[in-house]
């Protein structure tokens, strides 16, 4: 089943401090495949106990670790990010059976993680203070960024590689160790990740991987006084409940969590276009990012024109099982995505709604979904004030400018935006109205190693990526020189 060039790659015990291992218990956990329903394997099924040990191997690792020069570090970074596109296609494999998503986009998110570390190998050598002109004489003032210290990271299934190299990389990049717990669902990839960084000569303890029961690792990681730093990326209630959790110990934290995503088209815009930045952005991993099209507003004068395209393009999309050459749309995750799905659409059905296209479980039955258009939309409806995670994509009318902001950011959630104009003016205007933090013009993708990935109001806080994103791994220390 899995025909990897590689089949140490695909590892069944967790690692930490250098050392693959079972649970205390000997309890496991199964994991299946989403497109086949099948058992794929299982994973130790740990808790408190083995996350302390973990993260007392990460203190003991981190010393040495930061002592090391950045230049030293980057070695062992530019190592991994090598050995991660030498096996970008065993890598890709794993997590298409775990995920569900096409291969060919599981090459790409491979590349996409690998590209951080690439990046924090270079940007840990940047990590620059400040000499300041004193207010008096006699005093010199130094600025220095240091490591924060041992990190902890708590990542989703939906992103099973990039979510997790986007923290190691620039955790160790600034000096840091890290222990994650992946999502139970797509723990294959994360164990990959392992071996290939021991491949690379990440030292042991400075990067471990968890897996088990996540309230239990959750707990110890948000309580263990040794952990100075939290980063998480999944959705917004367990991102409250961490940031409850690491609260009494002051711990900092990084949150990337839900989105809600507006992608307007104006009646100035290419159309096609449009229609191409639409369905990258709504169907990219079945609809299943923070960061896909969640509602689409078109401008009354382009709408008929618009949904003609995008329905026709939306159509050619080919569902099935992710390994199969040709197929662009795999299976959800689980059955709770699914009923996530069909309850927007039902809810949007009964307010008037028309569906264009799609609208129920694919043919293929599981977990498999038809792309789905809606049109005659209106904001009362769930889908308007939801995030759906799947491939539903709405398309509201709307009249002018001032209209479609309100709309847009009528959320409690900002991280992506995304429209199509060809008007200065007006692109200045709306990117600077849209409460979000990342708005992308003219494009349906904005996910890059260069630039601070993260959101606003409750998609969280804090950035990945770009230079941005080493600080959230580094903290500032100011020294006083006296007595000159
Ligand atoms: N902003 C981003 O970059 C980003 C990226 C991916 C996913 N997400 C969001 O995540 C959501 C979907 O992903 P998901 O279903 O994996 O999210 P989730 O919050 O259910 O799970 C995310 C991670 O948290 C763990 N977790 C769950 N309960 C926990 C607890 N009590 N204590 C500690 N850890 C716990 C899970 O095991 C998983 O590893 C969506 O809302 C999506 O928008 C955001
Ligand atoms: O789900 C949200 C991730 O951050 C995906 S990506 O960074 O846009 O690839």
């Amino acid at each position: 089943m899995l025909n990897l060039s590689r089949p140490d790659l695909f590892k069944q015990q967790a690692y930490i401090n250098g050392q693959w291992v079972d649970a205390d218990s000997g309890e496991t956990i199964a994991v299946r495949n989403p497109a086949t329903g099948a058992v794929l394997g299982t994973i130790p099924k740990m808790g408190a106990t083995e996350t302390r040990r973990a993260i007392e191997a990460a203190a003991t690792a981190q010393k040495q670790w930061r002592r090391l020069s950045a230049k030293e570090r980057a070695v062992i970074l530019r190592r991994w990010f090598d050995l991660m596109m030498t096996h970008q296609d065993d890598l890709a494999r794993i997590m298409t059976l775990e995920q569900g998503k096409p291969l060919a986009e599981a090459k790409g998110e491979i590349a996409y993680g690998a590209s951080y570390l690439e990046w924090y190998a270079e940007e840990g050598k940047r990590a620059y203070g400040d000499v300041i002109p004193g207010p008096a004489h006699d005093r010199r003032i130094v600025v220095i960024k240091e490591p924060v210290g041992v990190c902890a990271a708590i990542t989703p299934w939906n992103f099973p590689s990039s979510m997790i190299t986007r923290k190691a990389g620039a955790a160790l990049g600034a000096g840091c160790a890290i222990v994650v717990k992946p999502a139970t669902q797509t723990p294959y990839s994360a164990f990959a990740l392992a071996v290939l960084a021991q491949e690379a000569g990440v030292p042991e303890g400075v990067f471990s991987i968890v897996t088990g029961s996540a309230s239990a690792i959750g707990e110890e990681m948000t309580s263990n006084d040794i952990v100075r730093k939290i980063s998480f990326t999944g959705s917004t209630d367990i991102g409250r409940l961490l940031m409850a959790q690491a609260a009494p110990q002051i711990k900092k934290i990084s949150l990337e969590l839900g989105g809600n995503a507006p992608f307007i088209v104006f009646d100035d815009a290419d159309i096609d276009a449009a229609v191409e930045g639409a369905i990258v952005s709504k169907f990219r991993n079945m609809g299943q990012t923070c960061v896909c099209a969640n509602r689409l507003y078109v401008q009354r004068g382009v709408y008929d024109a618009f949904v003609e395209k995008f329905t026709a393009k939306v159509a050619q999309l080919k569902v099935g099982d992710g390994l199969q050459a040709q197929v662009t749309q795999g299976p959800l995750i689980d059955q709770a995505a699914v009923e996530k799905v069909k309850e927007h659409i039902e809810d949007a059905v009964a307010q008037g709604a028309h569906i264009a296209l799609g609208g129920k479980a694919h043919e293929l039955g599981g977990l498999f979904f038809e792309p789905t258009v809606l049109t005659h939309m209106k904001s009362s409806m769930k889908v308007a004030r939801e995030e759906t995670f799947g491939p539903l994509a709405p398309v509201f009318a709307f009249e002018n400018e001032d209209e479609v902001i309100e709309l847009a950011n009528q959320t409690e959630y900002g991280l992506a935006a995304y429209f199509y104009s060809r008007d200065i003016g007006r692109v200045w205007r709306v990117a600077e109205a849209l409460e979000y933090g990342m708005v992308a013009i003219n494009s349906g993708l904005l996910s890059n190693e260069a630039a601070p990935f993260g959101g606003v109001k409750q998609s969280g806080f804090g950035r990945e990526g770009s230079h941005y994103g080493l600080d959230d791994y580094l903290v500032i220390k100011y020294m006083l020189m006296g007595g000159i």
